[in-house]
């Protein structure tokens, strides 16, 4: 098979952990015999420092002419310490969202049995968990109007909904639910939003084409806590923009990690997969960023742009593997790790090309 990618690196840890993934893509391309070509485009803070502009009209191009994104994370403290400041390298990545109409972003919550001791919920509560959230990614709080009034003392985010865009999004979720356990969970705050009241009309409007579906429908901070509590009680979970931001990182320690978690953001043109983590400058440049989350990433890649199920297996199962054998990165290492098990993120790439 024939296709071009384009890796999108963007800031701190995001340059580290697509480095690994684009070697993961070669690594596939060779063994099952595909051609893949890449190319590299800037976004977030790099790009303002080359261009001026988050999300150049180059990368954007670029983007629209590849078959499928490979995007690592944006994000400098230098932006994070100053709320004044009017070009931030977070625009970059809300429009690229926007212009490539990415409305449904997928995060699987899929916990590697070795990583059980990871985590700090109890192994007996976590056992078996796989949860797959539906996040709604170009709508809600992130793309109202906002703005300031009273000579600035006040300010404001308005949080939309069209009936359009919650149905598009359920309906990719109730369809994934038919492909699982049949269970759908909606998280809204329905008893305090008009937006949510919304998306939960729409949600029930849409439960009788899927009879074979089991809906609910819970509140956002009972959903929270619920996460935590019995992580097996959820299977397909479809939620808001930013009630799907919190809870999934909130869900990565079900993984044991945000150094674990996939995404891949789809809609109406090519689709971008990217880690749900950030930037991370707290480790930026250290060389200890766990790549599995961009590795993955690329395993979703191959799997829903291209359809090349075995070769995405082929990755998780590599990532199994090196789990298997006791390799670890920081984060996701435990006092039973031994100090020659711990790798950095390079060390961590090359272990788990072998198993490839
Ligand atoms: N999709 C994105 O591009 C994205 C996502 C989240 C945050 N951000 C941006 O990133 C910057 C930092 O934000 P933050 O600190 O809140 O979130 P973060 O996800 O960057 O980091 C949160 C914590 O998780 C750890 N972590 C994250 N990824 C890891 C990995 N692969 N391996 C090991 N540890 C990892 C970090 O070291 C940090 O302690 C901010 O500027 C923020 O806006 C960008
Ligand atoms: C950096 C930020 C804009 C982004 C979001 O809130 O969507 C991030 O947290 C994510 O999860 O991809
Ligand atoms: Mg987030």
């Amino acid at each position: 098979m024939k296709k071009h990618i384009l890796i999108v690196p963007g800031d701190g840890i995001g340059q580290e952990v697509t480095a690994v993934g684009k070697k993961v893509l070669e690594r596939i391309a060779e063994k099952f015999n595909h051609e893949f070509t890449y190319d590299e485009a800037l976004i977030g803070h790099v790009a303002i420092e080359a261009t001026g502009n988050p999300l150049p009209d180059e990368t954007l191009e670029k983007m629209r002419a590849s078959d499928a994104v490979l995007f690592g994370a944006v994000g400098h403290p230098k932006y994070d310490n100053d709320p004044s400041a009017k070009v931030r390298p977070e625009q970059g990545l809300l429009k690229m969202r926007k212009e490539l109409g990415l409305y449904a972003n997928l995060r699987p919550i899929k916990l590697f049995d070795e990583l059980l001791s990871a985590s700090s919920i109890k192994p007996e509560i976590l056992k078996g968990s796989d949860i797959l959230f539906f996040r709604e990614l170009t709508g809600d709080i992130y793309f109202g109007e906002k703005g300031r009034k009273n000579d600035g003392d006040t300010a404001y985010d308005i949080a939309e909904y069209s009936k359009y865009e919650v149905e598009r999004i359920a309906r990719r979720a109730f369809e994934a639910a038919m492909t699982r356990g049949k269970r759908l969970c909606s998280v809204d705050k329905a008893n305090v939003l008009e937006s949510s009241r919304l998306w939960r009309e729409v949600v029930q409007a849409i439960a009788p084409e899927y009879p074979e579906v089991t809906v609910e429908h819970i509140f956002v901070d009972a959903a929270a806590m619920m996460l935590i509590k019995d992580p097996k009680r959820f299977d397909v979970v479809v939620t808001a923009n930013l009630f799907g931001d919190i809870l999934t990182d909130e869900a990565s320690q079900i993984a044991g990690s945000m150094g674990m978690l996939a995404s891949a953001s789809v809609g109406d043109s090519t689709g971008v997969y990217e880690p749900i983590h950030g930037s991370a400058h707290d480790i930026t440049g250290k060389g200890v960023a766990n790549p599995l989350a961009s590795v993955l990433s690329a395993a979703l890649l191959l799997d829903i742009s291209f359809g090349l199920k075995d070769e995405s297996n082929a990755i998780i199962a590599a990532v199994d593997q090196l789990l298997k054998d006791g390799f670890r990165t920081r984060d996701i290492a435990d006092a039973n790790t031994p100090a020659d098990k711990i790798l950095n993120t390079e060390a961590a790439g090359e272990e788990l090309l072998k198993r490839l």
